[in-house]
């Protein structure tokens, strides 16, 4: 069961749009795919198999009461009826604490991976201490999350037991009026009184427990939040560009205050070749985004081969374009794993490409070569052969288009000059390059570099 909802969960997270996923941190991520899943086991399937078996207590022992008179049952019937409304006066408030726990979890995971993922800078400015700080904080918010949720299901387990307690009581004086009556015999009252016993105690674990189980019910609810993305489905599939892409009076804004790119038009030519340069923060790797189909909330159009943007099947557009960041993934998986990334080709093509990108130098040094396991996020990489890597993916897709986001900043001017020769000199590609080092000799080359 839980392989079947962190199975959906990740299936929501894989058909989902960028702008969607990118709307909660990664550690949120992680927080429902552990602390979530761990409330779903112990609050929710534990308490499903604890009911059945309270439910089959309760049926047995009401069959066997009806043997001694019908009218024991109608009096156990009224009871029950009591008895499972009592919780419904703490449903909601239990729904709360249940949703204000798991909020307290996603905090606490949050800070904590935010932290850890700072130690580096940290431990160099003298703040280790820090870490401590900004997690403890978090650590007791969810302290108190789980006392105010303790405080509700004591409350309402209080109250049930009450009710039990006072219906046990009724049965037993029913059951002696029925003997007084001599309806039942002697020996019926005290077995009486061990089956409401039964009954209700059962009924008090069961209750409890439903109350309990329906608490993780808002869980799920979180989780429909995210999205998933339709859209491309009813949506035209890309084939290879033939003519241009074309950026028409576009403008954006990430947040509506402070609009990064207005009325902005631009044309991308199959097989030319195009720089972007500008100041810090001016909106270029917000174009390439645009492009790429990853950033979808603009006005105006982007029209490819005249298509619109928005009719398009966004996932096939990136079938046809190489994106290159500046600060690729690696996965904490062999160097081979992370070019490919499931896709698959021949040995000799892989060999080409990695040779293209002069990727050699690091094959050669790792032990096992191309099956050397990274480190999570490359942490025993240089920038540059994370960037290298980078390039080696973009390259085994076969993408006609390739945008670079200053993809090989971290490389020594030498041999970013290379790499960006290479892909200058490759007849076919239509490159789009993000720099704030554009070489004169390569700037020659282009056929326009357009300042934002
Ligand atoms: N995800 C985001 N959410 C909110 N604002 C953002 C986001 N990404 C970028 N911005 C803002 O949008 C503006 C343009 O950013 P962008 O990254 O496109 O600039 P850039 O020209 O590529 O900068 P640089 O040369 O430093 O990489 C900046 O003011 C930046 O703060």
């Amino acid at each position: 069961m839980d392989i079947k909802v962190r199975r959906d969960l990740m299936t929501r997270i894989s058909e989902t749009n960028y702008e969607n996923f990118h709307h909660f941190p990664e550690a949120t991520y992680t927080s429902w795919l552990t602390n979530d899943v761990n409330t779903i086991n112990d609050y929710g399937f534990s308490m499903f198999f604890f009911v059945t078996n309270q439910i089959a207590n309760i049926v047995l022992s009401i069959f066997s009461l009806l043997t001694f008179h019908y009218s024991l049952l109608i009096t156990v019937a009224v009871l029950t009826g009591i008895m499972l409304l009592a919780p419904k006066l703490f449903t909601r408030r239990l729904n709360q604490r249940s949703v204000a726990q798991t909020k307290m979890n996603e905090e606490l995971t949050k800070q904590v991976t935010d932290v850890l993922e700072g130690f580096n800078s940290l431990f160099t400015l003298g703040l280790p201490k820090t870490i401590q700080t900004k997690t403890l904080a978090s650590s007791q918010k969810l302290a108190d999350a789980r006392i105010d949720y303790a405080k509700t299901a004591g409350s309402m387990s209080a109250t049930v037991n009450i009710v039990s307690l006072l219906s046990q009581i009724a049965v037993l004086v029913h059951a002696a009026l029925l003997f007084m009556a001599h309806l039942i015999p002697a020996g019926a009252v005290s077995n009486a009184s061990y089956f409401a016993s039964t009954i209700f105690t059962s009924l008090t674990g069961a209750t409890a427990n439903i109350a309990e189980m329906s608490a993780v019910q808002p869980i799920f609810d979180k989780y429909e939040q995210l999205p998933i993305n339709t859209d491309d489905q009813k949506c035209q599939s890309v084939t290879p560009l033939e003519n241009q892409i074309a950026i028409q009076n576009l403008n954006f804004a990430y947040d509506q205050q402070q609009p990064v790119l207005q009325n902005f038009s631009w044309r991308i030519q199959k097989n030319k070749k195009y720089a972007l340069v500008g100041d810090s923060g001016s909106g270029k790797s917000t174009i390439l985004n645009l492009l790429v189909g990853q950033l979808t909330h603009y006005s105006g159009q982007i029209r490819y081969d005249g298509q619109d943007y928005q009719r398009l099947d966004l996932q096939s557009l990136r079938r046809q374009i190489s994106f290159l960041e500046q600060s690729p993934h690696v996965f904490n998986a062999s160097l081979r794993e992370n070019i490919l990334l499931g896709r698959e080709i021949t040995e000799s093509q892989l060999r080409a490409i990695i040779e293209r990108a002069g990727l050699n130098q690091l094959i050669a040094k790792l032990p096992q070569g191309l099956d050397s396991i990274l480190t999570h996020n490359g942490q025993d990489l240089s920038g540059g052969q994370k960037q290298r890597i980078s390039l080696v993916r973009g390259l085994v897709n076969g993408a006609e288009i390739m945008l670079l986001d200053e993809a090989t900043t971290s490389l020594d001017q030498r041999a970013s000059d290379d790499i960006e020769q290479n892909l200058l000199d490759d007849p076919q590609l239509t490159l789009v390059i993000v720099t704030h080092h554009l070489h004169e000799t390569i700037a020659a080359q282009l056929h326009q570099v357009l300042q934002i």
